[in-house]
Parts: C-alpha cells; structure tokens; sequence
C-alpha cells in the first residue's frame, strides 16, 4: 500500500517541488492551496499524513491543527523565524515541523519517521486493545445497559435462577456469562446449552445423561452437563424450546434440586445455578398452554430484560470501535466511524440487533479498504422485513405454485415467503407458525437473502 500524503500550502512553487519530491520517493502526494480546498480534499480522501503551512491564505496552521490531529499526523511547514509558532503547533499536537526553505532530503527524514512513529503507534493501540478485550465483557454505557449492570451486580452474588428476556441478539448470552463471572461460583464450570439445537431424546439425555443400556447406543454410562457444571453455572439457551416432558424435569430440578440420568432408577443432586435465556413471551406461551406455567414461574423469579439496540443507540459508537477493534482481521487501528456514517447507524431499527450491527461492522472493514474512516457508503443495511420489501405471495391457504415439482428448499423458501407475508414478516408469528425457533427463522432470513448475512 503506498502512503498518501496531502501538501496543504499557498506556495504555489513549493507546494509543487514538495508534491514532485514525494511521488519520486514513492508515495502518492496531492497539493492544494488553502484550508477550503483541504477541507473538500479530506471529505474525498484519505490521506496517511498531512504537510500544512502555518500561514494559509484563509486560516492560521494552529486554528487548523486541531481539526486534523485525531484524524492524520500532521507536519507543520513554518516559515524560517517562526520557530515560536512552531513549538505552540507541536503542543496542539502536530507531529512534526520543517522550516521553510524546506530541504528535501530533510522532508524524506520527517516524513518517514512521522510515518513509522504513527504506524508504531496505531500497533500499540491495537495490542492494548487486544489486552483490555479480556477482560471487557458487555460494552455499551447507555442507560439501559447500566440498568442491565445493576441487575446483574444485585443478582449474581446469590445462587437464585435467573430468567433473560430480550428479542434475538441483544446479548443474552453475554449477560449469562456475566452473571457467571460475578457470581460466587466464577471459578467452577460455565456449561451453556442451546435447547433449539436438539432433537428431544438427544437433549434429554445431554442435559440428565444416562446410564449404560438406556437405549440402542448408549454403550457406556455418561454424565449430562448439569453434571459437568457441578458447583458452577448451567446456562439453558432458548429455553421456550424444550418440549413438555422436558419442562416437567427441569420444572423438578428446580423444585427439588433432584434429577435422574435417562434410564437411571436413582435420584442424583443437582448442585448448579440454572440461568437461562429466551427471546420468546413466555407469560403468553403458558397462558397458550405452550410452556407449563409453574416452570414459568419458578424461572420468572428473577427475570433481566435486555433492551433491544434501537432502545439503546447510545452505545452504538462504543459498539462498533470494540467491533472494530476486536476484529481478528483488522490490523488497521484507527479506523472509525465518520459522523454522517454514525448518522446512518443510529437512523436504523436494527432488527438482528447487537448480531446485526457485528456483522454489518465485518463487512464496512472490508468495504473501506484501507481508509482509516468508515464512510455511509461503507455501510451496508438490510431493508427492514416489511410486506413492501417482500415478494408477493398467496395470502389465503398454503397453496404453493411450482412449474416443476419443487425441491425442499423450494418448498422451504416459498412457505416462509408466503409466512412473512401473512404476519407482515412479524419473525415470532412466523417462527410459532413454523414451529422453529426465531433464532431458526433468523438463520432462514439470512440463508434466502430477506437479511444481509
Ligand atoms: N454489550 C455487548 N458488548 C459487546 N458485544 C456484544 C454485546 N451484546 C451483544 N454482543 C455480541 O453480539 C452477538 C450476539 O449476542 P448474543 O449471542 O449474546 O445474543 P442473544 O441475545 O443471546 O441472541 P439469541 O437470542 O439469538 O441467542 C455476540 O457476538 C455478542 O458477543
């Protein structure tokens, strides 16, 4: 990558010999004239370093300096006599001063020192980064979150379960683990488990395990993970998932702390604290008599409700630094958000929430190349699922047409067509209608292109 440079300077015969001189040593160098034309330049572009005169023909250098010395280093170009004014510039943070006449070969000196410092800088700040990532879990200072903190501080020293409520990616998941992290058991297992993922028998005995000869397989006796958490946190993803029978033994875990392996004829302990998270209205579900309301209410004891991101876009600029700064692939540091891209950012409802904004901050560190700023056009967004951003489909009965027989993953994108359109792509209809889970309805969207992925 070859570095850009921007001469800012009204000598119309230096600023040519110096922009010469920097293409012969093999960057890329442009020069303008005045502090108006630098400004239209640094809207377009984005330059690695800035050489400014101290004395342009609409604004002193040191007025200037501030506006440019969080973006680029700057070198300062003062007029011989001026060192005052050089040393007042250097404290308002320019990298650097040469004085005029400028000698060339001193140019190539500062230039190259300003840029190795500025690169060693931006490495710096990436590793610390990269210690700080450790120990920072949950990011975000909005009010919101800070409500979330307190719940989880006045919580997590007790053994008491834990309900998490919250619509699909707003870090449920991270909330469990913090919980762990805070609670007095932090130095026991952390066993989380996704009930959405398995099938009924699997589960059951993931969960109880079992004893050798329980079924065709089972070979070997083997403990399940509310064994493996012994003493320390077991955390039940999507637990609006599980089945009835499985509501029923988990509902006695809680009652009694006593469980059983499958096919096992004694009761064992269960010594763990459950937390568990879901993105579904489990009042409503056991009002449906879709989730056993006894086990709602054990669960329900003490329930943390993490808001969704467009009730929280003040933490959306600490979102996306930690994002980009936690990124495996970004060597780049200093990238950051322009305001009108932060601008875009806050103006959208962010259905994937937390998830969504990741993603789309993966796919702007690949869109802005090497540019340390990431513009609107950087940033891509998925138009929100609503009927006008849907094909049309049938909305009476489930008659599907095909001009030759379909596959099933025809069959599968046209019903979930055919479902967001008649719930107005309402995701928690549509997965109660399909019997999946919203986190499966998400995986959907995002597989047939209704989502960015
Ligand atoms: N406050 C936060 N700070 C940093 N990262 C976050 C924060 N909240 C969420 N994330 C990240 O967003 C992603 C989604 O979070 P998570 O999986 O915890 O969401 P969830 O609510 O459990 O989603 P689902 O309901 O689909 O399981 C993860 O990569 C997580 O690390």
């Amino acid at each position: 990558m070859i570095p850009l440079i921007l001469v800012i300077d009204d000598d119309i015969t230096l600023n040519r010999l110096m922009v010469g001189q920097l293409n012969r040593m093999g960057y890329a160098a442009a020069g303008v004239h005045s502090w108006t034309e630098g400004q239209n330049y640094l809207q377009q572009h984005d330059p690695h370093l800035v050489l400014l005169d101290c004395q342009l023909p609409d604004a002193r250098g040191r007025d200037v300096l501030p506006h440019l010395v969080a973006d680029y280093p700057v070198i300062l170009i003062t007029a011989f006599g001026s060192v005052k004014e050089a040393v007042v510039s250097m404290q308002a943070g320019a990298a650097e001063y040469l004085l005029k006449p400028v000698n060339m070969d001193e140019l190539q000196l500062v230039i190259r020192r300003v840029l190795d410092a500025h690169s060693m800088k931006r490495e710096f700040l990436y590793l610390k980064e990269q210690v700080q990532k450790r120990k920072s879990f949950m990011v975000g200072s909005s009010a919101a979150l800070k409500e979330v903190e307190h719940m989880i501080d006045a919580v997590a020293p007790s053994m008491m379960t834990v309900l998490i409520q919250g619509e699909s990616g707003v870090g449920k998941e991270l909330v469990a683990r913090e919980l762990h992290e805070r609670s007095q058991v932090a130095n026991h297992g952390y066993v989380a488990l996704d009930c959405c993922t398995m099938q009924e028998s699997l589960f059951e005995s993931e969960l109880f395990g079992h004893e050798k000869g329980a079924f065709t397989g089972a070979d070997r006796q083997k403990q399940g993970l509310i064994e493996s958490a012994e003493g320390g946190t077991l955390f039940l993803d999507e637990i609006g998932e599980i089945t009835p029978a499985i509501q029923a033994k988990l509902l006695r875990v809680l009652e009694t702390g006593r469980f059983r392996r499958v096919g096992g004829t004694r009761d064992l302990t269960a010594n763990v604290r459950i937390v568990a998270a879901t993105n579904r209205d489990l009042l409503a579900m056991s009002r449906e008599g879709e989730f056993r309301a006894d086990l709602f209410y054990r669960l329900n004891a003490f329930t943390i409700y993490v808001p969704p991101l467009r009730e929280r876009k003040d933490d959306i600029t600490a979102l996306v630094e930690h994002f980009i700064n936690n990124h495996d692939f970004s060597r780049r540091v200093n990238k950051h958000l322009t305001d009108k891209a932060l601008d875009k950012l806050r103006a959208y409802p962010w259905p994937g929430n937390i998830r969504e904004l990741k993603n789309m901050v993966e796919r702007a560190i690949i869109l802005s190349g090497d540019a340390a700023k990431i513009q609107p056009e950087h940033i891509t967004l998925s138009p929100e699922i609503s009927p006008a951003t849907m094909p049309s489909s049938s909305r009476k009965g489930i008659s599907l047409d095909f001009d030759e027989l379909p596959t099933l993953e025809d069959l599968e994108r046209n019903y979930l067509n055919l479902l967001l359109d008649r719930y107005e792509g309402h995701r928690g209809k549509v997965a109660r209608a399909l019997g999946i889970s919203e986190r499966n309805v998400y995986r959907l969207l995002k597989k047939y292109d209704y989502m960015e992925a």
